[in-house]
Formats: C-alpha cells, sequence, structure tokens
C-alpha cells in the first residue's frame, strides 16, 4: 500500500521512505542518473544522507561529519550541493556530558514510551521540552500483557489523561496498537523516547514490520553492531503517518528552557496556564500575584503537580546557572 508523504511533497509516496537499514545504502547505485531538485533527507550515514526526492527517485549525497544535517530535513540539491531549507521544528537534547544535539527536524509528535519498572521521573521533562519544540506528546505504555502494566496505565492516566493522549498496549502481543496507528495516521511524523528495555525497537517493529530492528537489551545486540554506523532513518508507515528511528534516543536533558516555557508547558498546568502572573518573569515559588500559586490553592493544580514542577524548576534553574558561568569564562 502507498500514500503520500504528508503535506510535504505530493509525489512521494510515504510507504517507500526506506524499507529496511540494511539496503538502504546501496539503493542510490540502481538510480540511472542523478536527480536534483527539492528532496528530504530520509537516512543519515555519517558521512552521507539520503535524500528521497518528488517524484519517488533517492540518492545519497555526501555530507560533512558536523555537517548540521538531519533526518527530516528538507533540502534541495544541486549536484553534489546540498542546501537545507528552513525548518518547521527541531528536536533537540542534551546529552550526559552536557552536549547538545539536534534529533531530528520537521518532526510535530514525540511518544514517550514508558513499561512497567522503567523510571517515570523524565516524563514531564520531556513533555515540556516537546511542547516547547511545537511537537505534541503523546505516552505509550507498553507491556500490557504483563499485569503490573495496567497498574502504571493506572496510574499515569490519574496524572497525565487530562494532558496528553494515552495508548496502553503490547508490542509483543498487538493488543491495543490499533488506537496508536490511527493516531499517527493522521499524518503525524513522530519519534520514540523512553529508557532502555522498555520495547521501543519492538514497537518501531511492531508499527513497521519491514524494518526488522533487532530487539535486546544493551549488553548484547548493540556491543555486536547493531548500528555499526549510527544511522537515522525515517520510516513510512502502511496505514499513514510517519516514524524516526534514531538509536540511543532515551532520554534528554533540557536544552534552553526558560522558567516561563516551564511552566508554560507544564502537564496538569494548562487549565491555569492562560492566566498571568503579576511579574512576567515571575518563577512560581512565592511571588506575590502568582496565578500557579492561585491555582494551587484553589485545587486547579494538584500537589503532585506542583512539587513535580518544583523538581523541573530546580533543574531549570541550575542549567540557567551553568550557562551564566559559562558566559563568564568566554
Ligand atoms: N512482555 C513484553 N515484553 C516486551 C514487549 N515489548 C518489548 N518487550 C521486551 O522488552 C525487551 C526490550 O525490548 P526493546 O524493544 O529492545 O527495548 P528498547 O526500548 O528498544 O531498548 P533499548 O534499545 O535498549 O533502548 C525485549 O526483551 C523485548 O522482547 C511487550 O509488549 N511485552
Ligand atoms: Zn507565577
Amino acid at each position: 500500500m502507498t500514500r503520500p508523504v504528508p503535506g510535504r511533497f505530493p509525489g512521494i509516496r510515504g510507504s517507500d521512505v526506506v524499507k529496511s537499514d540494511s539496503n538502504v545504502t546501496t539503493r542510490h547505485s540502481e538510480i540511472p542518473s542523478s536527480p536534483a531538485g527539492n528532496g528530504r533527507i530520509v537516512a543519515h550515514h555519517g558521512i552521507s544522507v539520503e535524500v528521497l526526492f518528488q517524484g519517488e527517485q533517492r540518492r545519497m549525497v555526501r555530507v560533512k561529519r558536523n555537517s548540521g544535517h538531519v533526518v527530516g530535513d528538507e533540502v534541495s540539491v544541486n549536484g553534489e550541493l546540498l542546501t537545507r531549507l528552513p525548518r518547521a521544528t527541531e528536536l533537540r537534547r542534551r546529552d550526559a556530558r552536557g552536549g547538545v544535539h539536534l534529533v531530528a527536524a520537521n518532526l510535530d509528535a514525540l511518544g514517550i514510551v514508558m513499561a512497567p519498572l522503567s523510571p517515570g521521573r523524565f516524563i514531564d521533562r520531556a513533555i515540556v521540552t516537546s511542547r516547547t519544540a511545537r511537537l505534541t506528546p503523546f505516552l505509550v505504555i507498553n507491556k500490557c500483557d504483563l499485569g503490573e502494566a495496567h497498574q502504571l496505565a493506572a496510574r499515569l492516566r490519574e496524572t497525565y489523561a487530562a494532558s496528553l493522549p494515552l495508548f496502553p498496549l503490547s508490542a509483543t502481543t498487538g493488543e491495543g496498537l490499533l488506537p496508536l496507528r490511527e493516531y499517527l495516521a493522521t499524518g503525524r511524523c513522530g519519534v520514540f523516547i523512553g529508557s532502555t528495555g522498555v520495547g521501543k525497537s519492538s514497537l518501531m517493529n511492531a508499527l513497521c514490520p519491514h524494518i526488522k530492528l533487532a530487539v535486546g537489551s544493551v549488553g548484547d545486540y548493540r556491543s555486536m553492531g547493531r548500528h555499526t554506523t549510527t544511522v537515522s532513518t525515517l520510516h513510512s508507515l502502511d496505514g499513514g503517518g510517519e516514524l524516526v528511528d534514531t538509536p540511543g534516543f532515551r532520554d534528554f536533558g533540557l536544552v534552553d528552557i526558560s522558567p516561563q516555557d516551564l511552566a508554560a508547558h507544564f502537564p496538569g498546568f494548562e487549565e491555569a496556564g492562560s492566566e498571568s502572573c503579576r511579574f512576567s518573569n515571575c518563577r512560581h515559588r512565592s511571588e506575590p500575584g502568582c496565578s500557579v500559586l492561585r491555582s494551587l490553592q484553589q485545587g486547579r493544580i494538584t500537589r503532585e503537580r506542583y512539587a513535580s514542577f518544583l523538581e523541573l524548576l530546580d533543574e531549570v534553574e541550575a542549567e540557567e546557572e551553568k550557562k551564566r558561568v559559562r558566559g563568564w569564562r568566554s
């Protein structure tokens, strides 16, 4: 089954985007001439990218190792010259050493994957980062074939159901996959994030069976070189929608989030969010005329949500401080 990639290039057939990470590198040699014009980066191999053009042609184009191009970028190709077109969205993450990386461009959805026993502390951070980058977040509760997942689903529903869509499912049995397929089929281009072992690869395999990602734990297949060169790829779903596979994307530190962004995008603050505080730079801790504190008193923000907000606010302020110190040094 084929369908056009939503919105962007009417001539491109979605199901042809990338069929498997084993053959994307060779496919360009099948193309008789070198297509040019506007296209989209559907795979990144470190020193080359695969561009899919209108009319379904594709080719590899060499890039410098840190050229800044990412999967999802719309580009104009002229010979070996690649010009990036303006991006609608950029998703960035901060690694454990503080470096900032661009994950992908022009995404519009972020799937936060949870499973029993996976740490949940990053959910709020992921939601805030996603919304700040203008991506719509959604929650996937995987492994619902296991009894423990039902308690997790109930807990997450209580906290997050008013803020974003939830999809309880099982990647292995296929139970609950249909609502997620339908959600993505509305033309969304998404990526999954979640801690190791929650089942992101299993979920990708269940949603796009042609890609056959290896499933396991960090200790086995990764050390055996599942992705010998880090390859990010864009996959199209049979029923509609697209997913980016980007190995190793499990969490992200906050990148350039202000205390005001945090309050505006924090899950559970939506109802109170449209009101403004007396001070435009209010941090919602103890300032007079604070709309967040007023909502807390009125019960429109729960104590649990406010306590989680304060934890993230500490992180945001610590980042601000680091940035300030870096500014002095440079
Ligand atoms: N019971 C059950 N197990 C699952 C399900 N989905 C995945 N698993 C198992 O969970 C383990 C981890 O799955 P992966 O898909 O590799 O998890 P991942 O999130 O991609 O892990 P990393 O690549 O390390 O980030 C594997 O043993 C899977 O078989 C599910 O729906 N139910
Ligand atoms: Zn305030």
